[in-house]
């Protein structure tokens, strides 16, 4: 990879014996890393999003297997233990299928461990062989995108946070966006700020302003105005599960973007890794779709900017249809899901 700079911000950090997490809630005030020693304590740092993004929980599931295993050794149902830390672990979120995929290939793993010490042992190998193609992957697919777009240099917008808050490290659609920058063919990055979240004016702004890389923070309802002011070329969002059909399970908002995004000519890239990717779903209307607390509409830092008890509706992933994506970028390729003339 050339004119790549590992970008200096890291979401999770592991020792071996304990998992560190950059508590991703209090950003970009505050830089606080919390510790984890069991399955339990990760899991909650998954539901509760210390640590959020589809590849990034999966990384730390994994990594929340091993500990598991770490404290089961000292008991004869050790491997029992571990699965029941595995369940734990996998009903933290619904939607983004990286959880599961992680953990069915750490069990699988477990399956040819005799003993307790082995299967220590080879699930951290198994978790850090995750973590490390993660950002390999994430290299991969910035290459890959990079050699099906014009040469530029032009505007895209993103959506919700993808970099490396979000994965192994470097980011799926944030990390096409540093690509294209350190090669010169980017002017300016819109980050929608991604309500109610704000991962996108918490998370995203945070991290491309530390690199230097030009960020302007809109609101989402200025997205269509953005588009239609025609410097924007590509919508690059990530992804939480891509089914068979190729529809797209993402941030809130992602389906209106991919709408305003055809409405004015502009092409929409999913950046992914495969182990985004279900196979086992026909189409987007077989994703779970997670919908979060009230409170994450009627508050902002604990301060209501809502009415006490007002009814709310807070799902935080939508489907995006195929027949609205472009194209989906993951480290085995490029797939166009529109023929690039019809656009
Ligand atoms: C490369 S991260 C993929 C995906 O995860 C984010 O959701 P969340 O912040 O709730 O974990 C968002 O949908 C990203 O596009």
């Amino acid at each position: 990879m050339t004119g790549n700079q590992e970008p200096s911000t890291t979401a999770l950090l592991w020792h071996g014996d304990h998992l560190a997490l950059l508590d991703q809630r209090l950003l970009p005030e505050r830089e606080v890393w919390l510790t984890y020693t069991d399955a339990d304590g990760v899991a909650s740092a998954i539901r509760d999003m210390v640590v959020r993004g589809a590849p990034a929980i999966g990384i730390c599931a994994a990594y929340g297997l091993v500990l598991a295993a770490r404290q089961a050794a000292r008991y004869d149902d050790w491997r029992a233990l571990i699965q029941s830390a595995a369940r734990t672990l996998a009903g933290a979120r619904p939607t983004a299928v990286n959880l599961s995929w992680a953990l069915q290939r750490l069990q699988s793993v477990l399956n040819d461990a005799d003993d307790a010490r082995e299967a220590i042992r080879r699930l951290d190998l198994e978790a850090r062989a995750i973590h490390d193609e993660d950002v390999a992957a994430n290299h991969r697919m910035a290459e890959h995108a990079l050699s099906i777009m014009d040469h530029g240099p032009f505007a895209v917008l993103t959506h919700c946070n993808t970099g490396s808050l979000a994965t192994g490290g470097y980011g799926t659609a944030l990390g096409v966006i540093r690509h294209l920058w350190h090669q010169g063919r980017l002017t300016r990055v819109y980050a929608d700020e991604t309500r109610p979240w704000l991962q996108g004016s918490r998370l995203t702004a945070w991290e491309l302003q530390q690199e230097g890389i030009p960020v302007t923070l809109n609101t989402d309802g200025a997205a269509a105005q953005i588009l239609r002011r025609g410097d924007v070329r590509w919508v690059i969002v990530g992804a939480d599960r891509i089914t068979a059909n190729g529809d797209v399970a993402n941030k809130i908002g992602t389906y209106g973007l991919a709408v305003l995004a055809r409405h004015h000519g502009v092409r929409v890239m999913v950046v992914a890794p495969s182990s985004t990717v279900d196979r086992s779903l026909s189409s987007g209307d077989d994703i779970p779709i997670e919908e979060r607390g009230a409170d994450e509409l009627r508050m902002i830092q604990g301060l209501p900017i809502a009415p006490d008890g007002i009814s709310v509706y807070n799902p935080v992933f939508d489907v995006t249809p195929a027949d609205l994506v472009d194209v989906i970028v993951t480290e085995q390729g490029v797939t166009w899901l529109q023929t690039p003339s019809s656009l």
